[in-house]
């Protein structure tokens, strides 16, 4: 938007505001339009007596926006700080946070009004992208600091500890929010790739969800971070008289499971048609309490479903790009936990389904690296792998055993280098050099968060691979320029952000009575088919990020049409809308219909939160 537009936009909306109506005297409204500060009318402020509480100026939630922006660049130099400046906008005026979020996720080659008058042009966009301050990077920052930001008296979510397992019914009881819809969970013991972080992780699910509304759609209101507290491991928490949880060694893997059993039992007793997305819990807990409640409770884990169904996509088209056919390519994965495994995984299936390749044939193409080496079947270790990771034992290396990443590349000439090891760095210049040696256009997806943990930086993997590499990274990195031609090439980001917010959403309308594995897939192929022209010819793997609302309304349709499909549907409206009953899967011809799937886009862009006075 241009500044010129940008103040036709204030003006009209400072019309708008003083000939707003009025508003009735019960307490919340009153708490809500004090929150709205110079954005409540004269006739608000008459009617609430909240005149002389509210500075005189009347002003356009677009300038108080353009006042939190001129903030966070002041504050560009301390991240922390932007975060937790944010984060108060959050508590005390959602409808400012999200409009000053839904607008800044990414901003590329524009200066707003406030900019041009107070600043000079070389605002870099990077720091004005407020998805990098309230997700990754600057969300791993602040959940290493959580118990040393932390202001006494506000509420980050629910906290739900061991000790309080044979209460959970009345602590759940005392959530003061809304009945919500959904609820990221953690148990901090792998945020991010920064490790155990125990309670200190409730970070993630307050960023995570913020995304739930920004790019899904989901109301505030209605959203619920959750931190279980199990102990922790990390000698840091231990040692540190501020951390906020309780400091013991983290319960056993008996005791873990009876708590989480526990947990799902109490929180759908209270809201029978909660989702609860599984979030940064250590990969065996992740893989194992997916296996064991997903058919019974509305569940997904984002490390391993979400993250493959947005690496599935972005792979798709750069499978495209990289002319090589599908039976062809060589994945080699850098880590082989619950995002690795989560994301061949998910690779394989589309193998399967798309390749038309046998499972053997599918499974052959993968070679997983982990901190001890390829993962075979005859490594001295393998009797104690944990079962994710015989998912993908290679059988045919005849004994031989690789330990280094640069002997794996020299044997497997991959075709893409996948990175979840969170092992900043791994992919070095020797690296890099290579995969450009062994291919035309080499796929290369350095997907650990945050920044610092990336497995290599976009200008390495563009300096040493001349510019050919296909690029997808979990913490976005800035633009570079073409070493040969000078083209500005933009790299995407490979995150499942992409996904979750659409995923969830797409499922809580339908009153999915589950997320089953047609419904990641279909949601992962929907957002590879999401590139515009423009984003197209560009060479792009994903959509650019200040599309995601747009982007994903049609993921969510498309979740809620697999969801009819495979027969788990259960919202009444959705179900006339194809004249279905419950539990009866909808024929893909029926699915099919144009005219129907555009009534849906719309019905489901209906129910989006907007954020507005
Ligand atoms: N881009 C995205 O959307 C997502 C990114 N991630 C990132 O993926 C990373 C890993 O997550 P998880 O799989 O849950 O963690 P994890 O700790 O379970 O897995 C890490 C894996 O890396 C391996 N590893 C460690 N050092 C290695 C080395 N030097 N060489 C080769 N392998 C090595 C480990 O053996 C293990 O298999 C984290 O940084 C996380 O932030 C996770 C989910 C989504
Ligand atoms: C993005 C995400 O879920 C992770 O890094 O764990
Ligand atoms: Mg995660």
């Amino acid at each position: 938007m241009t500044g010129e537009s940008i103040l036709k936009k204030i003006v009209k909306g400072a019309e708008a505001i003083l000939n707003r109506g009025t508003a009735s005297a019960n307490s919340s409204e009153h708490v809500e339009i004090l929150h709205h500060g110079t954005g409540a009318t004269p006739i608000e402020r008459e009617k609430q007596h909240l005149k002389g509480i509210v500075p005189p100026a009347v002003e356009t939630i677009d300038l108080q926006m353009q006042r939190c922006l001129f903030r966070l660049d002041a504050l560009k130099e301390n991240p922390l700080e932007q975060y937790t400046y944010l984060d108060r906008i959050r508590n005390d005026n959602p409808n400012l946070f999200y409009h000053l979020v839904m607008n800044n996720l990414k901003v590329v080659g524009e200066v707003t009004l406030v900019f041009q008058l107070h600043v000079a042009n070389d605002f870099a966009p990077f720091h004005k992208a407020t998805v990098s301050v309230i997700y990754t990077p600057t969300v791993g920052l602040a959940c290493q600091e959580f118990s040393h930001v932390y202001t006494p008296g506000t509420v980050p979510g629910l906290f739900l500890s061991l000790a309080d397992q044979a209460n959970l019914d009345s602590v759940i009881s005392n959530w003061p929010g809304q009945d919500p819809d959904i609820c990221v969970m953690t148990d901090g013991s792998r945020i991010l790739g920064l490790g155990d972080l125990g309670v200190n992780g409730m970070g993630i699910p307050m960023g995570k969800l913020s995304l739930y509304v920004a790019a899904g759609g989901f109301n505030p209101k209605k959203t619920l971070p959750i931190t279980l507290d199990l102990g922790t491991n990390n000698s840091k928490n231990i040692d540190d008289p501020f951390y906020l949880g309780s400091k013991q060694p983290r319960a056993d893997d008996k005791t873990f499971h009876s708590f989480i059993d526990a947990v799902m039992v109490a929180l759908t007793k209270r809201w029978p048609s909660l989702l609860v997305q599984f979030e940064d819990f250590s990969s065996e807990h992740a893989f194992e309490t997916l296996d064991r409640l997903r058919d019974k409770y509305f569940m997904f884990n984002d490390d391993i479903q979400g993250t493959g169904a947005v690496i599935l996509s972005g792979f798709i088209n750069a499978l495209n790009l990289s002319g090589v056919p599908l039976k062809d390519h060589r994945i080699l994965f850098v880590g082989a936990g619950s995002a690795g495994v989560g994301v061949a995984s998910q690779l394989m299936e589309h193998f399967k389904r798309a390749g038309g390749l046998s499972h053997e044939d599918a499974k052959n193409l993968f070679w997983l690296l982990d901190s001890k080496g390829v993962v075979t079947s005859d490594r001295s270790d393998a009797s104690r792998y944990p079962q994710h990771k015989t998912l993908f034992l290679r059988e045919d290396m005849e004994g031989k055993q690789i330990s280094s990443l640069v002997e794996a590349i020299d044997v497997v000439k991959p075709t893409a280098l996948i990175g979840l090891s969170a092992v900043g760095g791994a992919f070095t210049e020797e690296v890099l050099r290579k995969m450009s040696e062994n291919n035309a256009k080499p796929i290369v997806f350095p997907l650990s968060n945050p920044l610092t943990n990336a497995e290599c930086t976009f200008a390495d993997a563009v300096k040493y691979t001349n510019g050919s590499v296909l690029f997808a990274s979990g913490t976005a990195f800035p633009a570079q320029n073409h070493p040969v031609t000078g083209q500005l090439l933009e790299p995407g980001q490979g995150n499942n952000m992409y996904i979750f917010p659409a995923l969830g959403f797409g499922a809580a309308l339908a009153k999915a009575s589950k997320v089953t594995d047609n419904m990641v897939y279909d949601c992962s192929v929907s957002l590879s088919k999401q590139l515009n022209e423009e984003e197209s010819a560009l060479g792009f793997l994903y959509p650019r990020i200040d599309r995601i609302r747009d982007i994903s309304a049609h993921l969510a349709r498309d979740v809620i049409l697999t969801a009819l499909t495979d027969g788990v549907a259960r919202e009444p409206q959705v179900l006339s809308m194809y004249g279905v009953r419950a539990g009866v899967p909808l024929s893909a011809e029926e699915a099919g219909d144009a005219a129907k799937s555009e009534a849906l886009l719309h019905w489901v862009q209906g129910k989006m939160f907007i954020p507005h006075y």
